[in-house]
């Protein structure tokens, strides 16, 4: 007996397009995003891979790539549970900023330490940003816990809760369980899964839009290392992309 899981990282949105550090605000899926997230339905329905349960952040980003994908395996209709756990990674100070002006004014290391480093947060960002999310509604229950800033080992540790607790009780319940969620939240959970190093996890990137399918034992462990791209072809290129994002 195996366990099905897919992740699916959200299409493109319109600060990928612009280049800007996203984090936690709620910026919407651009043109591309919308193809990417109708592509990765129809691969879902082309390979008989029917999700029967829904997890997804908060933001729009993931939910619309959902609903999107969903609709194209004609899915819609699926049990769905949202939470901030699955929220991408709280980019502090750096959110709303340009990743290629970011790289010149602090230099490849310090970049790629904010980008990929596993327990490196960016600076804190102020509450009265405008990118600040403190005092946003849909965050209401996690009071003054709602985070500035995190390094990956922070949304590990905020994620792993939720995965013990709820996803993995749907997947027990012999549920095919899809995550749509973000490239960070995601490189969370796959570190985890394939037990990846504290340091390897640096060069791990999650293509957007692929659907990435995980068969799992009984003891929640990948059956193949790494899971499979339903499009490996276009996972490799978008990886490629994601991994030289800043270098504009
Ligand atoms: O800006 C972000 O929130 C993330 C994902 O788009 O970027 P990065 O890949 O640089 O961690």
């Amino acid at each position: 007996m195996t366990y099905t899981l897919i992740l699916l990282r959200h299409g493109h949105s319109d600060w990928n397009a612009k280049n800007l550090f996203t984090g936690w605000v709620d910026v919407d899926l651009n043109d591309q995003g919308r193809e990417e997230a109708q592509r990765g339905g129809e691969l879902l329905a082309e390979k008989g891979l029917l999700p029967d349960i829904l997890f997804t952040s908060r933001l729009k980003r993931a939910i619309n790539t959902a609903n999107i994908a969903l609709a194209a395996a004609d899915r819609g209709w699926i049990d769905v549970k949202r939470s901030w756990r699955l929220n991408e990674r709280h980019y502090g100070a750096l959110q709303g900023k340009d990743k290629a002006q970011t790289l010149a004014e602090f230099g490849e290391a310090q970049f790629m330490e904010w980008r990929r480093s596993y327990d490196v947060p960016p600076p804190p960002l102020p509450d009265d940003s405008e990118f600040s999310q403190v005092g946003d509604p849909r965050y209401a229950d996690l009071g003054d816990d709602i985070p500035r800033t995190e390094c990956l080992k922070d949304v590990l540790e905020r994620l792993m809760p939720y995965w013990e607790s709820e996803i993995k009780a749907e997947l027990r319940a012999g549920k095919t369980v899809l995550i749509t969620a973000h490239g960070n939240s995601l490189r969370a959970l796959v570190k985890h899964l394939d037990g990846i190093t504290d340091q390897d996890i640096a060069g791990l990137n999650i293509p957007t839009g692929i659907p990435l399918v995980y068969e799992l034992g009984e003891d929640f462990k990948p059956t193949s290392a790494g899971g499979t791209y339903l499009d490996p072809a276009a996972a490799a290129a978008s990886i490629e992309a994601v991994k030289n994002q800043g270098k504009k």
